[in-house]
């Protein structure tokens, strides 16, 4: 579903990514770890075309992301993301947040676009928040409203960004616990997180980076048991 061949980004003259290959099958879930500035979240960017491929390739769904005739709005339909801090809109309600992209992107008419959204707000439990305005819900529920917008697109893939970074910590288990659902419902997933135990339950692989490029790649227990590589123990040895 995702194939990453070589891939090299560039901020000037700062290489960030320094030739990633990377492969995730349909319904996967594929955790990313590694410490702060490794290029995890450059990595996630590059995968729904929020940064530009220096070189290298992006295969989504066997299209290639380098390609100059894609589609950026057709790639982020199909590529959810999800990020640390919620860019949910503060003037628009919560039902509003979420039927906005199948509206704006994908033309759909308003009470289509709110049948469907009901469903998903019950899912991520705030079935009860329809018409309230982000300012009034907690960090938790800011991110499973997030959460729900980007399904409400409809996507091949989610991608999540530490999604539970800026939560206390007792927010963080309701927002884990509506990733996990979905894992558990095959959606195709990459997530970078600092959350070892939730990488450990529920990544199918977890990859470890440092400096911009993959230093291992291994299944949870292995990574976490007895990783490969020195660099993985010695971040390993860190956080958890
Ligand atoms: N738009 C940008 N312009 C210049 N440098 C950037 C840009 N985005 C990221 N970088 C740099 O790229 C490096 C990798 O950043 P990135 O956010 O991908 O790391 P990360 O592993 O996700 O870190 P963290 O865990 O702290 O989020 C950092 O040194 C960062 O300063």
């Amino acid at each position: 579903m995702i194939n990453v061949k070589d891939l090299h980004k560039s901020f000037d003259a700062t290489e960030v990514l320094r030739g990633i290959s990377l492969n995730v099958k349909e319904k996967e879930v594929v955790c990313i770890i590694g410490p702060s500035g490794s290029g995890k979240s450059t990595l996630l960017r590059c995968l729904n075309l929020l940064e530009e491929v220096t070189s290298g390739d992006v295969l989504i769904a066997g299209e290639n992301l380098t390609d100059s005739r894609v589609n950026i709005n057709e790639v982020r339909s199909r590529v959810g993301m999800v990020f640390q801090h919620f860019n949910l809109f503060p003037h628009m309600t919560v039902l509003e947040n979420i039927t906005l992209g199948p509206k704006k992107i994908k033309g759909i008419k308003k009470r289509e676009a709110e049948d469907a959204a009901l469903p998903l707000l019950a899912k991520v439990g705030l079935g009860d928040k329809a018409n309230v305005y982000p300012d009034s819900l907690s960090g938790g529920q800011k991110q499973r409203v997030a959460i729900a917008r980007s399904l409400a697109m409809n996507p091949q893939i989610m991608l999540f960004d530490e999604p539970t970074s800026a939560l206390d910590p007792e927010l963080v288990g309701d927002v884990l616990s509506v990733i996990k659902d979905l894992a558990r419902e095959g959606m195709t997933m990459v997530v970078v997180t600092h959350e070892m135990g939730f990488a450990r339950e529920v990544g199918d692989r977890v990859i470890f980076m440092d400096e911009g490029i993959v230093m291992e790649e291994n299944t949870p227990d292995k990574i976490f048991g007895e990783p490969d590589n020195s660099r993985t123990k010695e971040f390993l040895s860190k956080v958890l």
